[in-house]
Formats: structure tokens, sequence, C-alpha cells
């Protein structure tokens, strides 16, 4: 697949009580052509820095940035405005202008490149019919809930053509059932308009839901990176275990159980695998945590599972092991 970004080495530096601070400190990574990027991080971990070096409202302190092949260093004149059409931002705090209707919001990035008043409302129209809101041209801001205000955002955003779009914590302002819609959105129009989307949050959810691949930043670097299937898969991964959480709850197995932390990367094609397996050895199995998420359009679980294995022959312990081996990834065991 191709890189839709690349950064080279990337720092970024501020001078801060005669001090200088590094938000990005040598940051390398490849972002693909076509997909949802999710960048996570804490508070101070760098997100916002990365996106504005990518919409060009700042420049790196040193390192290279590449769209393609375009070194975006220094970009001026005629091939910034290019550039600006073909990547867009929305906002946390959707940035609408108070002042005017839906229509006009949606039209203003088409009237600012001097298309005519006929194409601009046709397209706008267009793309408010995508956002579900043909019937809100005419009201303003300030009548909209936050939800139908971020979907102006997209609308806008997306009016002029765009094949980036970045979002910059676009559902840290909304309600849990509203960023669903929302993220719906995104995902829908990313098919539909073959987008590559760049998302910054600090929502582990957010990310979960929506994105298929993953970096976390922290201190201006990039810690982990890789494709949501790819970091489920390795047992060693962070970021991994953080899409698919299972809480420990404290308590130790009982005398002559085991447990076994599991990924089901799967689980449409798995939803028997612990009765095959207790079946299998005649043992009995219990769930102590974890659960089922939705990860990039695929239904993966991670369970912490007890297995009865009080008085039996220890060959059955190889057993259970090259089973579970098997079938799912196993990150974790304790007896
Ligand atoms: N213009 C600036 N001048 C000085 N320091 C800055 C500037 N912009 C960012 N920083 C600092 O750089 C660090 C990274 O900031 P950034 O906003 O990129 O982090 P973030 O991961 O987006 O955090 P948050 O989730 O809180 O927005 C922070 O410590 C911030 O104070």
């Amino acid at each position: 697949m191709s890189n839709v970004f690349r950064l080279d080495d990337v720092s970024k530096s501020f001078a801060r009580q005669g001090e200088t601070f590094h938000a990005l400190d040598g940051l390398s990574l490849s972002i693909p052509s076509g997909s949802f990027f999710g960048i996570v991080g804490t508070s101070g971990a760098g997100k916002s820095t990365l996106l504005r070096l990518l919409n060009l409202l700042e420049q790196p302190t040193s390192g290279t940035i590449w769209f393609g092949d375009q070194r975006l260093n220094g970009l001026k004149g005629a091939a910034l405005r290019d550039y600006l059409t073909k990547v867009a931002t929305i906002f946390q705090h959707f940035n609408l202008f108070h002042g005017k209707t839906v229509l006009e919001n949606v039209t203003l990035p088409l009237a600012v490149r001097g298309v005519s008043k006929q194409v601009r409302v046709r397209k706008a129209q267009e793309l408010l019919e995508l956002v579900g809101l043909k019937d809100k041209e005419r009201a303003y801001p300030s009548q909209l809930s936050g939800g139908q205000k971020q979907r102006v955002g997209i609308a806008r955003a997306l009016v002029a053509d765009a094949s980036v779009l970045l979002c910059d914590e676009p559902t840290s302002a909304l309600d849990s059932e509203t960023t669903t819609l929302i993220l719906d959105l995104l995902l829908k129009v990313k098919q539909q308009l073959n987008l590559t989307i760049i998302l910054i949050t600090h929502s582990w959810s957010v990310v979960r839901y929506a994105a298929d691949s993953v970096t976390l930043l922290q201190h201006g670097k990039v810690v982990e990176n890789g494709s949501v299937r790819a970091l489920l898969q390795d047992a060693d991964s962070y970021l991994g275990r953080q899409l698919l959480p299972a809480p420990d709850l404290g308590a130790r197995p009982g005398d002559g159980w085991v447990r076994y932390d599991l990924i089901l990367p799967d689980v449409r094609t798995q939803s028997t695998f612990f009765s095959e397996v207790a079946k299998r050895l005649d043992v009995t199995a219990s769930i102590v945590s974890g659960g089922i998420e939705r990860l990039s359009g695929i239904d993966a679980a991670r369970f912490k599972v007890d297995f009865d294995l009080h008085d039996r022959d220890p060959a059955i312990r190889d057993s259970l092991s090259a089973i579970l081996r098997e079938k799912s990834i196993v990150l974790g065991k304790v007896a």
C-alpha cells in the first residue's frame, strides 16, 4: 500500500521560559493511503502539533514531511493552495461561522476559490445530503445540536473534493451516542469518497471503533505503530492490549486451576471455541474477565479464562496449551 504521508525524523521545538522544548522529537511515521489512521496519546504527547504540521499551520523545526512524493517543507503559492484543497480538517469545536447559514458555511471553501454560485450551491447541497442535513441548509449553527454542527463541519471540509480528512478530536465535545453517529458518518464518507482519514484523540474507544491503523505518541515520539490486525496478533504489543482490554480482577486462579489470557481474532468463526476446548479435554472452563469489541470491522475478543486441571494427568497441561495456541493468541498464563 502506498503512503499518503511520510514524516522523516521530524522535530518541532518551541522556546519555553528560555529553554527549548521539543513538542515533536525526531518523529518518523508513514501513513498508508486509504487508511483510517488513529493517533492516540495522553495530553501533551504532541498530537495537535503533528496535525498542525500536516495541515501546514506550522512548519517543522527539522526533518522532512512528504505528501506522496511532494515535499511539504516550505510549500508556497499555488502549490500550497493546491495542497490545501486536497487536505481538509475538522475540529473539536466545529469552527463554524455563527453569522452564516449552514449552506453558506459549506459553500465558503468554494467561494474563496472563486467557484460560481450555481456550482457551489449544488456541491454544498450534495454534501449536506451525504451528511444527512439536507433539511437544515437555511438554519444557523446556534439552532443545531453538537452532532449536527460536526456534520456541517464534515460537509464543509469535503466540499472542495479533498482526498485526506484530518480530524482534530472531532468527537470530544459530543456525548457517546452522538460520537458513534459521527464515527459512523466518517466511516461512510471515507468509503464513498475514497478518503484517507487521520484522527487524533485521547479516547481509546474512538480508536477502537473506527481506526484500522493506530499510532501511539508519547513525549513527541512514536512509541508503537501498526495496523489493528497486526497489533492484535502481536502478543508483546501494548497497543494491541489497549485495543482489547481485559481487566485484572486481582484474585489468582484457584488451586489446580490455570488461567489463560487469550485473544480470539475473529469471534464470528470462533463462537464455540471454549465449549469445544472444554469438551475435547473434558475440563471445566470459566471466563474471568474480558469481552468482545468490534475492531476495524471485525469482532475480536479477549478473555481471561480459568481451566480446572485439578487432579488431572500433567500431560493435559501441554494438550491444553497446544489447543489454545493453535486457535487463539495466548498473551499470558497464570498457574
Ligand atoms: N506554540 C507553542 N508554544 C509552546 N509550547 C507549545 C506550543 N504548542 C504546543 N506546545 C507544547 O507542546 C506539547 C505538545 O502539545 P500538543 O498540543 O501537540 O499535545 P497534544 O498531544 O495534542 O495534547 P492535548 O491532547 O492536550 O491537546 C505540550 O507540552 C504543549 O504545551
